[in-house]
């Protein structure tokens, strides 16, 4: 579903995203991570459009994506979570999902097919479609549910998720982790998923990607990456350092 080769972003001299390559199997969920600064977002907003990368190849499904806009990529199918919710507060939550949904097709649907594609993503991210609903008094975990519900009523082939977990306590990291799963098991949607803790993201991902200064370090399944010396190093520190 996703080919992504030799992706290099630099800023001025400094390169950020340093030949990046991995590729995601149609309906399989990948986690991108590493620790701080080491070029998870900026790998994540070249494949979103949000940014243009310097050089390399970004492919969903066969079409190279590479340097279109944000706007392009959202109706050539990538559905993306923003780390910081900004819903319109002032719309219910079925309004914002239907704005999503307009702005997934390009404006080429009408009203009634925009409510039901965001009464189903509302639905599928557990949230009320009832019209009279608001973002009003949700928390930060009704927050993310209704980042996910405005990517999905774009009707994503990929869907990239930002830091799903950030603010979240223990029980509603399993539960959005869970739901990002059940997302995939029920419509086959390709996920990746950003984080830069590793926790419960590894109980659900089928494989894992790790970046460290712009580079990949580790490619392998959640088991592997937790044994794998390189992962621990960047993760813990040098061995030496490490408490006993
Ligand atoms: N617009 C920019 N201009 C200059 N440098 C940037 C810019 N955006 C990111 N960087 C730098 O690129 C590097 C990678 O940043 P990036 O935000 O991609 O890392 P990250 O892994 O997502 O980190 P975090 O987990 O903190 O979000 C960092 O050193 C950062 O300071």
């Amino acid at each position: 579903m996703l080919q992504v080769e030799g992706l290099t972003k630099k800023f001025g001299g400094f390169t950020a995203v340093d030949a990046v390559s991995f590729s995601v199997p149609q309906g399989e969920i990948l986690g991108l991570l590493g620790p701080n600064g080491s070029g998870k977002s900026t790998t994540f907003n070249c494949i979103a459009g949000m940014l243009k990368p310097t050089a390399g190849s970004v492919r969903l499904a066969g079409e190279e994506i590479a340097g279109l806009t944000a706007d392009e990529s959202c109706r050539r199918g990538i559905g993306r979570t923003f780390q910081i919710p900004r819903p319109f507060r002032g719309l219910s939550l079925l309004e914002n999902a239907m704005l999503a949904a307009h702005f997934g097709a390009g404006g080429h649907i009408d009203k009634p097919e925009a409510e039901r594609r965001a009464r189903d993503a509302l639905r599928l991210a557990q949230l009320p479609d009832d019209p009279q609903a608001t973002a009003h008094g949700l928390g930060a975990a009704g927050l993310k549910k209704l980042e996910l519900a405005r990517a999905l009523a774009t009707q994503p082939k990929l869907l990239l998720a930002d830091e799903s977990l950030g603010g979240l306590d223990t029980g509603e990291m399993r539960q959005a982790a869970e739901m990002l799963k059940r997302i995939r098991d029920e419509r086959g949607i390709t996920i990746v998923w950003v984080e830069h803790i590793m926790g419960v993201l590894l109980s659900v991902v089928d494989r894992v990607v790790v970046l460290d200064h712009g580079a990949v370090i580790f490619k392998g399944t959640p088991a592997e990456a937790q044994d794998d010396p390189k992962v621990a190093e960047v993760y813990l520190g040098p061995p030496e350092t490490r408490a006993a």
